[in-house]
């Protein structure tokens, strides 16, 4: 079980490099199953534990995949079995886009369920809406999702009621090879979805509109394999950013693009924190007090969820009271509790957290209760006085490479603890990396 130990108080400096986004680069390895000739080569795919399990869910049913450097090549030109298994996917929601490529290439696939999440219930319904409307029938059974087709699925005009990214994702892919024209409107309009469009044209897609609302996909016969390098991860790149907010720090995020960081980029300069732009990055510095601002969070170019719980330990070193209000996932406070054990003074009431700004904040024993309320806790220790101890470090794996390293480059005090039992001695020893593991 890995620690991060941070001893809060030090100024940053430095660059610090982005690497390829999480949510980009799942979909994009998940639409690689519609390659029937050809390989796929996939650059800048960032070294998570998120990447290795959907790289797995690939190989269980029978795909190549060989991942070295960054770079994935896959060759899916024969799948063995049209089911992933609970196992693979119950570490990953995001293992279920492997739901519409298999449905549409081999008319059939049957996924275990992802089940519920911390952050909230996080329902299928939308992908399921879409599959149906465009002649799968579905079955729901033994915990498992058995979606079927005679011939192929049919081109439909699919409403999403919510603009999930995951839905969007789902309904794009299985409609590259459907018989026809298919549009879904009220599509989610993050850039990873533009990515993804990206990399299906490239693989012989035709799809239309990817990045507003509404997405129009006319049906091809076969897709073949492409080469795409991801984005670069615009969740990773805000953390860093706050990271030098919250330190008062003067940091350079080489590979953020600014147009997809848009709602982070206006709050923190509605806060007093610099931001300038350059063609490599954005530079961001503060050494001044900060205001406190409003924050809600709602789906892009809205303020992004993913960066809630970090701005949320950022206004707790602001002036004044600011109002936080979660509207994508019902369950998407529980760093709450946690930064409340650093002596963080945060009321919740629903939706709604108030965050009171000034109160310094005090080194405790935090555990990472999901992937972003990790990276917030980091942050908030990056601030405070003393040591903090952060536990459930797998969550923060999942998304972030490597940041116990980066923010070490970057002059912050922070140790990665890997805690081993060693069986021989029946005792447990503490290694300690100061290069991380997967730089090692
Ligand atoms: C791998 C990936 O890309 N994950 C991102 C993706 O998750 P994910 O794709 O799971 O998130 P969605 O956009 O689907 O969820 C948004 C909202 O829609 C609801 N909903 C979703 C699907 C559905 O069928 N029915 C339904 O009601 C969800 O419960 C949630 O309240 O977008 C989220 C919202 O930006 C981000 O926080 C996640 O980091
Ligand atoms: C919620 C997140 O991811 P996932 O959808 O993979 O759980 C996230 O990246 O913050």
């Amino acid at each position: 079980m890995n620690r991060i130990i941070v001893r809060g108080g030090r100024r940053l400096s430095g660059r610090v490099k982005i690497h390829g986004a999480k949510n980009a680069v799942l979909p994009i390895i998940a639409a690689s199953i519609l390659g029937i000739e050809g390989d796929s080569v996939i650059h800048d795919a960032p070294p998570l534990d998120d990447v290795i399990v959907i790289n797995s869910v690939l190989e269980s049913i029978g795909i190549e995949v060989e991942y070295h450097n960054e770079t994935i090549r896959i060759n899916a030109q024969n799948i063995r079995t049209c089911e992933a298994s609970y196992e693979l996917v119950r570490k990953m929601r995001a293992s279920f886009l492997v739901m519409g490529p298999l449905l549409t290439r081999m008319g059939q696939a049957r996924i275990s369920l992802p089940g519920g999440c911390a952050i909230g219930t996080r329902p299928i319904d939308q992908h399921l809406k879409g599959f149906e409307a465009m002649g799968a029938e579905i079955e729901l059974g033994q915990g498992y999702i058995e979606a079927r087709v005679q011939g192929r699925l049919k081109g439909a005009k699919i409403y999403l009621d919510v603009a999930s990214v995951g839905a969007t994702e789902n309904i794009m892919m299985a409609a590259t090879l459907a018989e026809g024209t298919t549009t879904i409107e009220n599509a989610a309009k993050e850039p990873e979805i533009v990515d993804l469009a990206n990399y299906l044209n490239a693989m012989g897609a035709t799809i239309r509109g990817a990045g507003t609302g509404l997405i129009r996909i006319d049906g091809v016969d076969k897709l073949k394999g492409a080469v795409h390098t991801v984005i670069p991860d615009r969740i990773e790149a805000g953390t860093y950013m706050v990271a030098a907010a919250i330190t008062r720090s003067d940091l350079f995020i080489e590979g953020a693009i600014a147009d997809h960081l848009r709602p982070i980029i206006s709050k923190l300069q509605e806060m007093g924190v610099q931001i300038e732009e350059d063609e490599n990055g954005l530079r961001v510095f503060t050494d001044k007090p900060l205001r406190a601002v409003d924050v809600k969070t709602l789906p892009y170019p809205g303020f992004p969820t993913d960066m809630q719980s970090q701005m949320m330990a950022l206004l707790l070193t602001a002036d004044g009271t600011a109002i936080v209000t979660e509207t994508v996932f019902e369950n998407r406070f529980m760093h709450v509790e946690q930064l409340v054990n650093m002596n963080a003074q945060i009321k919740v009431d629903g939706r709604t957290a108030v965050i009171s700004g000034g109160s310094r904040l005090q080194g405790a024993k935090v555990c990472a209760t999901d992937l972003r309320a990790g990276a917030a806790l980091i942050l908030a220790a990056l601030a405070a006085d003393g040591e903090t101890e952060v536990t459930g470090v797998h969550h923060i794996d999942r998304g972030y490479v490597d940041i116990a390293y980066k923010l070490q480059q970057l002059g912050a005090d922070i140790q990665c603890l890997s805690h081993k039992v060693v069986p021989v001695e029946e005792e447990e020893e503490l290694q300690l990396f100061s290069v991380s593991p997967i730089l090692a």
